[in-house]
């Protein structure tokens, strides 16, 4: 970890410390339902804090355009001083005047939460005056969010180039654990792709056909692959306009010899609720009216086969929409199924993403895998071996 300067070089006393954390957490009903994130980060506030340092947490949650207060992080903070065991207050927005107020009023050693860095249009162009506008209330930058180390947003990156940057522990703990686990994976490699953020994790799959020999497909990305190969979907979330970009990576696993496995059975459901009236049904016969929330008994009986052949088992994004019982089932029998082969000796098994993390803590099998990144999508281009915007302004020049 020579590469980057760390918590280990940095004069923090008495300074103003802007830390990136990630506290896009996974929320239900108004509390967060898996604290994993805010965890992650605690040795990083605690050790600014003990050495004197005011800190001052940025954070984006949820993608809203511009101010939203549904996507406030207001209701986070008090997940985040719980978890901390002392006060953390909180400013209605990351710049301007109710930001250097609650900057101006800290005392060494205070913690101090910032509205959402998304309600500004700027964070996400990476402006640079907005970027500056962020700056005006720091004398440091400690990044600590890997999780969002693939966007190059003005949190992420472009206080990198305005304050002196540092990486922060669990940046540290990440990029040393999965830089460890996956330089020279054990083959054959699976990786599971699944989730909701299908425009954004699916141009990645393309590229990660090349380093895999598996890619197994779940929750709504496998709706799109679905729908790409010409079979019905129903209402279920799924990105139409991308089905070229499916097709075209079915093809480039086939020419590169990589395994690409779909859904043969799902539960389908009418409405996107708890309990919600389902059936289960061959990916061939899905009607107008079903929402596909989950892989079927024979999908996850095929996936558990599959991977009870590979050596490396990575995984992103959960199969189906656990939050919801019963549709959580596919997601949690193959997460059993990765633990038992994790404690059998025969996989080194590494997940990561915010959903996939609480579905792991859901299933209670997290402890049992080999590593739990925080990171999805900042885990999947890791693992192409893409530059992380928010890793690389971190390097030493
Ligand atoms: N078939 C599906 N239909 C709707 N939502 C789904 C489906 N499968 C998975 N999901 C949703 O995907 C979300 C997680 O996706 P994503 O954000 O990509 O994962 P992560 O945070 O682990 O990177 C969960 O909230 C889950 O409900
Ligand atoms: O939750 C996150 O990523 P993940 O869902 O890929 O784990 C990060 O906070 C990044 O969020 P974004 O994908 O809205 O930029």
């Amino acid at each position: 970890m020579t590469q980057f300067r760390t918590l280990d070089d940095a004069d923090v006393a008495g300074k103003r410390v802007l830390v990136r954390v990630d506290l896009n957490v996974p929320m239900e009903n108004g509390t967060v339902s898996d604290a994993t994130r805010i965890e992650r980060v605690l040795p990083t506030i605690r050790e600014i804090a003990g050495k004197g340092g005011k800190v001052i947490l940025l954070a984006h949650f949820g993608r809203p355009k511009g101010v939203d207060p549904t996507q406030s992080l207001k209701s986070i903070a008090p997940a985040v001083a719980e978890k901390l065991g002392k006060p953390v207050a909180f400013a209605a927005d990351c710049i301007g005047e109710a930001a250097a107020a609650a900057v101006a009023a800290m005392k060494p050693g205070d913690v101090l939460l910032l509205e959402n860095t998304r309600f500004h249009a700027g964070e996400e162009k990476n402006d640079p005056d907005f970027a500056r506008a962020l700056a005006a209330n720091g004398d440091l930058w400690v990044n600590d969010a890997f999780s969002a180390a693939h966007r190059a947003h003005a949190s992420t990156e472009g206080l990198g180039h305005l304050l002196p940057a540092y990486a922060g522990r669990t940046m540290q703990a990440e990029l040393d654990a999965l830089t460890k686990a996956l330089e020279a994976p054990a083959r054959p490699v699976a990786a599971i792709v699944g989730g909701a953020k299908v425009s954004t994790k699916l141009d990645l799959l393309g590229n990660l056909s090349g380093k895999v020999d598996i890619l197994i497909i779940g929750g709504a990305m496998a709706n799109t692959f679905l729908f790409a190969q010409g079979k019905a979907v129903g209402k279920s979330l799924c990105e139409r306009d991308m089905a070229d970009t499916a097709r075209a990576i079915l093809a480039t696993a086939a020419q590169r010899g990589c395994t690409v496995v779909l859904p043969v059975d799902v539960v389908a459901a009418s409405e996107f609720k708890a309990n919600a009236p389902s059936r289960t049904a061959t990916v061939d016969v899905i009607s107008a009216d079903d929402m596909v929330l989950d892989i079927g008994p024979k999908s996850v009986l095929d996936v558990a086969t599959r991977l009870a052949d590979a050596k490396t088992v990575l995984w992103n994004g959960p199969f189906g929409a656990f939050e919801l019982e019963p549709f959580d089932r596919g997601t949690v029998q193959v997460a059993k199924a990765v633990a038992e082969l994790t404690e059998a000796g025969k996989v080194v098994s590494v997940a990561g993403g915010g959903d996939t993390v609480a579905a792991l803590n859901h299933a209670g099998v997290a402890e049992r895998f080999s590593y739990v990144s925080t990171a999805g999508g900042a885990f999947l281009e890791f693992l192409e071996g893409k530059v992380l915007p928010g890793v690389e302004v971190l390097r030493k020049r």
